[in-house]
């Protein structure tokens, strides 16, 4: 069983309405929907904004159910420059989290720098950054490059903050902390660190909504970038009736 999370409804919505044999269920404070697309069979769930939402429904469901695999879509910052425009499609190889370390006389420094892991058990230490590089990735890499052109679709690091980044200052900070980032949001790091501690492939898929660096909602185009990034994942889901991982 594979699981999709969003954190809106918007962000779940086209994936909802192509579910069939759905069920509306809840699971502690959240509600989640089980169907099917295809012969897959789909959990889809709304986590609501921010890392907590986020890792508190994923682990609520990976303790419940046989998931296999988990997939987190939704809207997303572009840093801009980089090539992706409004409405792109964008897939994380790595989780950063952009603040998570201290702040020192000589300026920010990551978990890892100063050596306190998040987490640290099973022989396994997790800091700031998670890599999602392996054999899901590389596959669903491979088929959305299939799908879409080189123009359109990117992969790269994607950053989780807690306030989106709305002025030049702070995305100034961004780039040169992490200046491979593509993509920001407030939800991945936290799915993909539970997804690790779980040992579970774990996908993020975000549409682009807005580019980092302003702060004027009305220029987001948040239909756009969350129907784009649904389509994809209906796509997928319909073409590999059994995901290999
Ligand atoms: O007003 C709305 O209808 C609405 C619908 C969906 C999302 C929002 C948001 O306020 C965005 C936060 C939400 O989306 C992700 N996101 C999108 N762009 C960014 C960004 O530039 N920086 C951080 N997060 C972003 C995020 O994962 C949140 O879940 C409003």
């Amino acid at each position: 069983m594979i699981c999709v999370l969003g954190a809106t409804y918007k962000e779940i919505s086209l994936l909802l309405s192509s579910l069939v044999n759905v069920q509306s269920l809840n699971l502690g404070k959240s509600c989640l929907w089980q169907g099917k697309i295809k012969k897959q069979n789909l959990i889809v769930a709304l986590t609501g904004i921010g890392p907590v939402n986020a890792a508190y429904l994923t682990t609520l469901l990976l303790e419940k159910y046989p998931i296999k695999m988990v997939v987190l879509t939704g809207c997303g910052g572009a840093f801009p420059g980089i090539g992706l425009e409004l409405g792109n499609i964008a897939l994380a190889n790595e989780e950063i989290w952009a603040e998570a370390g201290a702040y020192t006389e000589e300026g920010w420094r990551s978990l890892a720098e100063i050596n306190l892991p998040y987490w640290d058990k099973e022989g396994k230490r997790l800091f700031h950054r998670f890599s999602l590089k392996g054999l899901h990735t590389e596959f669903f890499g491979k088929e959305i490059s299939n799908l879409l052109s080189s123009e359109t679709f990117k992969i790269g690091p994607f950053i989780t903050v807690l306030a989106s980044t709305g002025n030049q200052q702070r995305l100034k900070v961004l780039k040169q902390r992490f200046p491979e980032g593509i993509c920001e949001n407030m939800e991945g790091a936290a799915v993909a660190q539970i997804c690790q501690m779980y040992k579970l492939p774990f996908l993020e898929i975000r549409g682009i909504s807005n580019f980092l660096g302003e702060y004027r909602r009305s220029n987001w185009e948040i239909d756009l970038a969350t129907n784009n990034v649904q389509k994809i994942i209906i796509e997928l889901l319909e073409r590999h009736q059994k995901w290999p991982f």
